[in-house]
């Protein structure tokens, strides 16, 4: 499988444009991150993608394949995955019934208990009744359901504790690599993209200012700071 990507992407809201020309392409394999201050456009970026924000000029690609007319489910059996910020997870029903939903299979699940087992022990929980950390656990479980080749993360770390965001994030490392996952990763801190990440794209008000390698970006304190509000990074 080829990768996905955007081409020459300008995408906004009704009349309103939020990003303009974003380019990126993503291999299966290769671990991206977006980073950028608060309203640069990221979350738009990834909708672009999977059909939450209307594309104004460009294309969003699967391999060969042209996914910027098609509705949400037709990319989602592209094979991309989406882990949204608001972790949409039902949360009147059960642990089982969230990971049925999506029409997975017996073993999809089992994988999933193998990459969060705290899951398994919360089976029959509803997802209300869920900590931060367990509802996160189970918003990418979900999207794991129909086995994509590509994972949008939105900010999977909001909200939650250093240490069980050290659990996520080696849960993530893990599927990436396992999977040979293409993933593209959206997160506030800067230290966990970057230590996480092969490859940065920094936004600012809609545009792309920096691309290139976590290390690129570490000498790049002019990036950092105007466009992520950092005078350094850390770990
Ligand atoms: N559904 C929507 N309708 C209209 N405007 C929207 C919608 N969603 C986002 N916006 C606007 O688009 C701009 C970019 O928002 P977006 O969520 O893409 O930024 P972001 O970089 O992900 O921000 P954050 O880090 O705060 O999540 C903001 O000005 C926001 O108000």
């Amino acid at each position: 499988m080829n990768g996905i990507a955007w081409n020459g992407v300008s995408a906004g809201y009704g009349a309103t444009t939020i990003i303009e020309e974003i380019d990126l392409t993503v291999a299966p394999g290769e671990r991206i991150g977006v980073l950028g201050r608060n309203g640069a456009g990221k979350t738009t970026m990834l909708s672009a993608m999977t059909g939450g924000a209307q594309i104004l000029k460009g294309t969003v690609r699967a391999g060969d394949r042209d996914l910027s007319n098609l509705p949400p489910w037709a990319r989602s059996r592209a094979g991309i995955g989406v882990v949204p910020q608001t972790r949409d997870i039902f949360r009147s029903l059960t642990v089982r019934e969230n990971l049925m939903a999506g029409g997975g299979t017996a073993a999809d699940m089992a994988d999933a208990f193998a990459l969060f087992p705290r899951l398994k022990e919360r089976l029959g929980n509803l997802g209300a009744d869920l900590s931060g950390g367990e509802q996160q656990m189970l918003s990418i479980a979900r999207a794991l359901m129909n086995r994509p080749t590509f994972l949008l993360l939105d900010e999977p770390l909001e909200g939650l504790s250093p240490l069980v965001s050290q659990d996520v994030m080696a849960a993530i490392r893990k599927l990436v690599s396992d999977r040979n996952l293409g993933c593209v990763l959206v997160e506030q801190h800067v230290g966990t993209v970057l230590d996480f990440c092969d490859r940065v794209l920094v936004l600012q008000r809609g545009r792309v200012v920096f691309s290139g390698t976590s290390d690129a970006l570490r000498t790049r304190p002019d990036v950092l700071e105007s466009a992520i509000g950092l005078s350094g990074v850390s770990g």
